[in-house]
This record gives structure tokens, sequence and C-alpha cells, in this order.
């Protein structure tokens, strides 16, 4: 099938079929010359382990993106299940000083926030990026790290937030039946 003739998706029709998909939930933060920002993120996932790097999907529109492209650095912290909270405050219209002062902040080897009670941090400069669409994909070197937590991590799917256990290696979750996630998507 040719360019011309290939058929198009609709992108309601898309985000439908997307809003089936489970991912993590984190805070993209940043800071420096740029200023200090942050907005929710799903479309994060690791790309290499040598050397570690991860990408980011950022949308040109969002409020944060001029303060993460001048800054060149960010902070990917993954949400504990009990910080859905504050990933609504981060989800958009919320003025940024509000969406700082809803927790407690700390710092790793860039300067960008890192968020206290978070599951990771992965504390990264930005490597490359490529315009694709509406959004900037963020390849990130990820250059320090915090110390992994444990307990339970904030999950998105159906439009709505769901926790699951996450164990960490000191602390392997009970055995527990799942939270009935698997059976929602
Ligand atoms: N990758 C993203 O930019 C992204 C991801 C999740 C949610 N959001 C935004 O958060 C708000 C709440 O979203 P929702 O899940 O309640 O319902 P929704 O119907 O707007 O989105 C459903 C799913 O579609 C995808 N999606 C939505 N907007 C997108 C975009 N502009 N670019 C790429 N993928 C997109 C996401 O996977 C999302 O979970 C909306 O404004 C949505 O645009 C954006
Ligand atoms: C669960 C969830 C997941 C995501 C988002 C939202 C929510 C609720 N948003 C949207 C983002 O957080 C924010 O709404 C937009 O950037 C608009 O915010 P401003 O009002 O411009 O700061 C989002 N935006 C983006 O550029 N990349 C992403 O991966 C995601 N993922």
């Amino acid at each position: 099938m040719s360019e011309t003739t290939m058929p198009t998706v609709e992108a309601g029709a898309f985000r439908e079929a997307m809003s089936h998909l489970a991912s993590s939930v984190h805070l993209v933060t940043s800071d420096g010359p740029g200023g200090r920002a942050g907005f929710t993120a799903s479309s994060v996932c690791s790309v290499s382990d040598a050397p570690p790097t991860l990408l980011v999907c950022i949308n040109r529109t969002s409020s944060a993106y001029a303060a993460v492209s001048g800054n060149a650095v960010l902070c990917v912290n993954t949400l504990s299940g009990e910080q859905a909270g504050i990933a609504g405050a981060f989800g958009g219209r919320t003025p940024m000083d509000e969406r700082f002062a809803a927790a407690a902040w700390g710092e790793l080897a860039t300067g960008a926030p890192v968020l206290e009670g978070a599951l990771a941090a992965f504390d990264c400069r930005i490597v490359a990026r490529h315009a694709v669409g509406s959004h900037d994909v963020l390849f990130c070197e990820v250059v320090d790290l915090s110390e992994p937590g444990g307990g339970e991590g904030l999950v998105y799917a159906g439009r709505r937030y769901h926790t699951l256990p996450v164990s960490s290696p000191a602390s392997p979750a009970p055995a527990r039946k799942t939270d009935g996630l698997l059976g929602a998507l």
C-alpha cells in the first residue's frame, strides 16, 4: 500500500486506545538558568544501560517546556502509590510555584528538584532530542540516582490512578493478589 493510500487514525481514537495502556507516573522536574518547572509524565521509558539512558516525551505546549529545554537537565521522579495528589497538581492548570509548594524537595548532581518520598529519582542531562508531531522526545543520560524506595507504585490506566506493589530488593513486597488492576485494563 503506498504512503498516499495508507489510512490515518483520528487523534481521539488513538487516545481512546492509548487509555488502555498502564504506565508508571512520574514528575519530570528541572531547574537552572531556564527556571524551575515540572510536569506529570507517563511517557517515560528506559533506552539503554550503557550508558544508562531513558527517554521522556514532552508536549511543546507544556508550560514546563521552555525551562526543561533551556536547562538541558531534568529529574524523573517515579511516584509512589500515595502520591496521586501531587500527580494531579503537576498535571496542568496549576501555577508552577503552587506545584512545588505541595511537596518537599532535595537535589542530586544536576540541581533538578528531587521529590522526597518518590519510589526512584533519575537525575539526568539531556543528550539528544527529536521533534515528533506535538512532542519532543528527550534522550536523557542518567548521571545520578536516589536510593530506590519500596512499597507501592502509582500507575495510570483507564484515565485513572491505581497502585501496584513494587518490592525493593531489601524488603520484597508481601505476596498478595493484585488489586484488580490487570482485570480493569
Ligand atoms: N503523552 C502525553 O502527552 C500525555 C499522556 C497522558 C495524558 N496526557 C494529558 O493528560 C490529560 C488527561 O489525559 P487522560 O488520560 O485523562 O485522557 P485522554 O483521553 O486525553 O488521554 C488518553 C491517553 O492518550 C494518550 N495521550 C493523550 N493526549 C496525548 C498527547 N497529546 N500526546 C500523546 N499521547 C496522548 C495518553 O496515553 C493518555 O493516557 C489530557 O490533557 C492528556 O492530553 C498527555
Ligand atoms: C497521568 C498524566 C500523564 C501525563 C500527563 C498528564 C497526566 C495527568 N501529561 C500532561 C502534562 O502533565 C500537563 O498536563 C501538560 O503539560 C499541560 O500542563 P501545563 O498547564 O501547560 O503546565 C503529559 N504531558 C507530556 O508532555 N508528556 C507526558 O508524558 C504526559 N503524561
